[in-house]
């Protein structure tokens, strides 16, 4: 593992760091807030997972996640969001190929090779995060935006024992039913719906999936809320399957970090309260 950058903030140390992974075939980049309390011993660890066009970085940058981090002593993990580089495969458009990973392990080319963000980010990255960072690795929990929140919302219902709470952003809760998922689950998976339902949030609890309790935040003028988000599909789910769902609809707020930005530190103290229980 490469240091590319550390930055002392809020008490804490903000670091980006490289590896080869195997998983992914390239290096991935990604970033770690470690709070200031890690001096004294090992610290929970909350992911966050970007969406469509993201890297590490806009999160880092824009997110405003460091000052709850520090309060709370939370060390906070952002991945990118696909493997990337000149020898991957890729698209033009934003919503395919590098930068729209899906956080799935893709099964048809040219993508099954490098796109296996999935197995990235439940198993790869955690083995890399516990000898390299003060990270008590029995109290895990994943959040995220849009794509992301897809991602953090599939991987919590899939390893509920793993992860002790869920949040999202403005998250795609059921992608096999709007466009961007329309579009990338035949690409990375091919045409068998079987798996294509287990990277559904909707449709994971449909099948049987269960965690305790759901946070979400959705902005009522986020420009992709009927077409993409649909947050009512995962509000049917959770009803029919007794889900304690939190869904806040924001007035005025649209898709971007302005949004996230202001709901993050909700977000990181509801995750705090339930990595201490
Ligand atoms: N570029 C896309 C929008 C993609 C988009 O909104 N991406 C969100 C995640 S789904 C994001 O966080 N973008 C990066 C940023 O705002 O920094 C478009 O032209 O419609």
């Amino acid at each position: 593992m490469e240091t590319i950058s550390i930055n002392t903030s809020h008490g804490g140390i903000q670091g980006v760091y490289r590896h080869d992974s195997a998983e992914c075939r390239c290096p991935m980049t990604f970033a770690v807030f470690t709070p200031p309390q890690a001096a004294d011993g090992p610290c929970p660890v909350l992911y966050y997972l970007s969406g469509l066009t993201c890297t590490h970085q806009n999160v880092m940058d824009k997110g405003e996640y460091r000052r709850a981090a520090a309060e709370h002593g939370v060390l906070i993990v952002c991945p990118d969001t696909s493997p990337r580089g000149n020898g991957i495969a890729n698209d033009e458009a934003y919503d395919m190929g590098q930068g729209a990973g899906f956080y799935l392990d893709a099964t048809a080319d040219p993508w099954a090779k490098h796109f296996r963000m999935y197995s990235y980010v439940t198993r790869e990255l955690p083995q890399l995060i516990e000898p390299n960072f003060f990270a008590d690795m029995t109290r895990q929990s994943i959040f995220g935006h849009s794509m992301g929140g897809h991602g953090a919302l599939t991987i919590a219902l899939k390893n509920p024992d793993t992860y002790r709470s869920v949040s999202a952003f403005a998250p795609i809760v059921n992608p096999i039913s709007v466009p961007w998922g329309q579009k990338a689950f035949p690409a990375y998976l091919g045409e068998d719906r079987a798996l294509w339902r287990q990277h559904d949030a909707a449709a994971l609890i449909e099948d049987g999936h269960r965690v305790e309790e759901i946070l979400v935040d959705q902005g009522d003028k986020d420009q992709f809320l009927t077409e993409q988000l649909q947050p009512e599909a995962l509000e049917a789910a959770c009803t029919n399957a007794g889900i304690d769902l939190t869904l806040n609809m924001r007035p005025g707020y649209d898709h971007s970090y302005f949004f996230i930005s202001t709901f993050m530190e909700d977000h990181i103290a509801w995750h705090a309260q339930r990595l201490k229980a």
